[in-house]
């Protein structure tokens, strides 16, 4: 009897991925998808299809995702004004309205749907629910240009987790079904706080062990000043990229939540390309992934 080289090769490709799929097996992947990584409806079709596989082969996935250029969008849309430090929106009321609208509306929803469609179930949350995130307001400080005094910056209703209860994860998880979580979180003092995504994502891995953190984002993974990709890295490495300016922007709250998350209880952390077809599927099921893993040491 012949066998059809096409169909033997594919069966070759699933016991390939048989050990990952073994060792991953009941772990936590928390999956950050970025606003930028959205782009296309085939990009966010096949980033669903990732997430429902994971599921289906008893790998508990968490979505943390963005929506930054579409929150852009809607406040240009409206006629306000916006601005970043380091990476961070500031965030007045008016904003953090928006920001929770566009990110626990539209966005939130979306995705759930895309799984929906993708045959997964997916429930769509903030860290407002389940009192999931608690969030103090973000204290940043920066030096005066040309001097060392150390100036406090006032970011508005930017938040960060200070306390979270992953009991409403779990629950979800524990019914089968998918935590899609928007970064939103209500402070001790009732405001509503608007959290970086990528700082939302770390903090929930840490919270739960996971063994990976993968944020989506839209290049290939860190790049050196060349342009050239590293692949891997740790927490002083990270800060010898930021201290020579090598990173900028988004991918500095992109690197800090890396770190915090590799030495708070997360296994290892990821960023890679998610335009890239299947980008989480090649991450986790080949030997060598794509994109740039950090990892408390060598
Ligand atoms: N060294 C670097 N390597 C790769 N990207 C970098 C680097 N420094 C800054 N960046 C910027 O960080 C961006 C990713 O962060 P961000 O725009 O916040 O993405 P996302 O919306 O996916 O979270 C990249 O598109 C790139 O412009
Ligand atoms: C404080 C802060 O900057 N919040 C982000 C939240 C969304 C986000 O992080 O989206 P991406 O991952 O797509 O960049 C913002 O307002 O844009």
């Amino acid at each position: 009897m012949t066998q059809r080289p096409d169909i033997h090769a594919k069966a070759e490709t699933l016991i390939e991925a048989l050990p990952y799929f073994q060792r991953y097996a009941g772990r936590s992947f928390v999956v950050k998808y970025g606003g930028n990584a959205m782009g296309d409806d085939r990009a966010a079709r096949e980033f669903a299809e990732d997430v429902v596989l994971l599921k289906a082969v008893g790998i508990n996935p968490v979505v943390v995702h963005g929506g930054g250029p579409q929150i852009g969008a809607m406040l240009e849309k409206l006629g306000v004004e916006t601005q970043f430090i380091d990476g961070l929106r500031v965030t007045d009321k008016q904003t953090a309205e928006i920001a929770e609208m566009v990110l626990s509306g539209a966005i939130n929803k979306a995705i759930v749907g895309s799984i929906a469609h993708a045959g997964g179930k997916a429930i769509g949350i903030s860290g407002k629910d389940g009192g999931l995130v608690t969030a103090t307001k973000l204290q940043r400080t920066q030096k005066d240009p040309g001097s060392n005094i150390e100036k406090a910056l006032d970011l508005g209703f930017v938040g960060e987790p200070s306390k979270v209860d992953t009991t409403i994860i779990e629950t979800v998880t524990g019914a089968g079904m998918i935590p899609v979580v928007a970064p939103i979180g209500v402070g001790e003092d009732g405001h509503t706080y608007n959290i970086n995504a990528d700082t939302m994502a770390g903090a929930l891995a840490a919270a739960l062990g996971a063994a990976r953190l993968l944020l989506l984002t839209d290049v290939s993974g860190v790049l050196d000043k060349q342009g050239n990709l590293l692949t891997d890295l740790t927490p002083a490495d990270i800060r010898r990229l930021r201290a020579d300016g090598t990173i900028s922007g988004g991918m500095i709250p992109k690197l800090e939540t890396c770190v915090q998350a590799v030495e708070s209880g997360c296994e290892a952390a990821v960023v890679l390309d998610g335009r890239v077809a299947h980008a989480m599927l090649l991450e986790f099921f080949t030997a060598r992934g794509a994109g740039t893993l950090v990892a408390k040491g060598r």
